[in-house]
């Protein structure tokens, strides 16, 4: 759907006053063409300046981070952190770990987790941030003094009531116990709500690391079961193979899907035999290997260097590594290969072109403001048991998370379905996110 004159006004003056912030603009331009029919039907959404508060970040932290490294030599990093929306809850988001992170990769991050928070129905309002520093090939050392720098300034901005920090791309449970000690250490408080993702001694929730890549799962589930059809027997292709790939990739085949590819930055392995998880983990987690090791333990595997896996043929693509990693030609590539499902397991993984194909070829497609908001529901979990001092069974919790992916699922069919766009996951998770948000920024005033 095209832009009203208003809208196209608003995100002419968001570009403007945000430059080179390619993926903002991105994921921005995504829900306002979304959220057109929502505006048609309720003028009223446009007034006190809500779209244009929607869009600017409550707060935006910018850091230096200064660390050493296991020769004693001084590295400068920058930090980040935005909280982008508090209307719902406290802020709540991961920690990105990457060379590439600058403060338009997190905004964008921050922005998307408003209406996927919004989707949980958890109150938990939307936040993210990290660092551009590069984990990949540092010590253990290294990476406990970078997350204490990081950490050191970090601390002023968060708390179990006001931002919760949590993983994402470089930073898992073994980062966030890092981060967590020294938040306790400087601040003198044992909040364990002030972080999730944690491991279990010290406040973790069970289920939060599998959480992420399940939820992609059973939203997939809903999603096919839609359609009549079902996992059994289906083939699967994964990019990454980090914290979202690998457990998706566990609950795929136990569902009865064979997963044949996944991959790193370096490549991607095929096994038409499927991948083993396994083996996965002892190579990404303990030995922090990457795929061109899989091989060696897997004969039957191949390891093709320098691709990414979308021209092997399947019938669910699972984009599960970092934005803008599927494009047009590998939307075109798949759906002429057999696809009938792509489930979004990162964070704006599929180009505009790329969807703009699916959709066109009637291809299943959930957008991971939806398929992946099982791991930050399971957080907001972790901070409800940290908040009671409880700890949840792994059944327990796992079927809160299954319940809440088929809650959205279903939010997001009937809000397309009702704004006139029937199978249209994209625009119901748009309008569902933006009209439970913008509910809450009406009944708090003009802040
Ligand atoms: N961890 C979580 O709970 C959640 C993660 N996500 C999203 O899922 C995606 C993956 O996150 P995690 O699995 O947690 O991270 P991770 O650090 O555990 O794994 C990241 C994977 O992506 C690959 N990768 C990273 N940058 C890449 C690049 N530029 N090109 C090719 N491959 C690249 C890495 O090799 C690795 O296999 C991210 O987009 C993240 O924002 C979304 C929701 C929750
Ligand atoms: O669990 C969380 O708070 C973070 C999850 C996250 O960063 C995401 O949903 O992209």
């Amino acid at each position: 759907m095209t832009l009203d004159a208003a809208t196209t006004a608003l995100y002419r003056d968001i570009v403007r006053r945000n430059p080179a912030e390619a993926e903002f603009h991105q994921a921005v331009a995504e829900v306002l063409h979304s959220i057109q029919p929502a505006l048609q039907r309720d003028p009223s959404l446009r007034d006190a300046g809500l779209m244009e508060r929607l869009c600017e970040p409550e707060r935006q932290s910018m850091f230096r981070v200064v660390w050493t490294d296991d020769n004693g030599a001084a590295h400068v990093n920058r930090g980040f952190r935005v909280g982008f929306s508090s209307a719902l809850g406290p802020y709540k988001g991961g920690l990105r770990f990457h060379p590439t992170v600058t403060l338009g990769i997190v905004k964008f991050l921050a922005f998307e987790q408003i209406f996927k928070n919004a989707l949980t129905g958890l109150g938990i309002g939307a936040g993210k941030g990290g660092a551009d520093f590069d984990p990949s090939g540092r010590s253990d050392g290294e990476i406990m003094r970078f997350c204490q720098a990081y950490m050191t300034e970090l601390h002023r901005h968060i708390g179990a009531q006001t931002d919760v920090p949590a993983g994402d791309i470089g930073v898992g449970s073994r980062e966030i116990g890092y981060l967590f000690g020294q938040y306790k250490r400087i601040t003198n408080r044992f909040e364990a709500g002030t972080l999730t993702g944690k491991d279990l001694p010290i406040g973790g929730s069970l289920v939060r690391p599998e959480a992420t890549g399940y939820g992609v799962v059973y939203f997939l589930e809903a999603m096919l079961a839609q359609r009549g059809q079902s996992l059994e027997g289906k083939t699967a292709v994964l990019s990454g193979c980090g914290n979202v790939s690998q457990h998706a990739i566990v609950k795929l085949q136990e569902m009865g899907a064979t997963v044949v590819a996944c991959s790193d930055s370096s490549g991607y392995i095929y096994d038409p035999a499927g991948i083993q998880p396994d083996v996965l983990n002892e190579i990404r987690n303990v030995r922090r290997r990457k795929l061109d090791a899989y091989p060696e333990a897997v004969p039957t595997a191949k390891f093709v260097a320098g691709k990414t896996p979308w021209n092997v043929a399947c019938d669910i693509a699972v984009p599960s590594a970092t934005q803008n990693e599927l494009g047009e030609a590998d939307a075109i590539a798949l759906v002429k290969n057999g696809l009938i499902a792509v489930a979004e397991g990162a964070n704006m993984p599929c180009t505009p072109e790329a969807v703009n194909v699916f959709q066109e070829a009637e291809i299943a497609f959930a957008p991971g403001k939806a398929a992946n908001a099982g791991g930050v529901a399971t957080s907001a979990l972790e901070m409800q048991q940290n908040a009671s001092r409880a700890q949840w069974s792994f059944p327990e919790t796992d079927q809160k998370l299954a319940e809440t992916m088929r809650c959205i699922h279903d939010i997001c069919l009937t809000t397309a379905a009702d704004y006139g766009k029937p199978g249209d996951y994209v625009t119901g998770a748009n309008i569902a996110g933006f009209l439970k948000v913008s509910s809450a920024m009406n009944m708090l005033g003009l802040i």
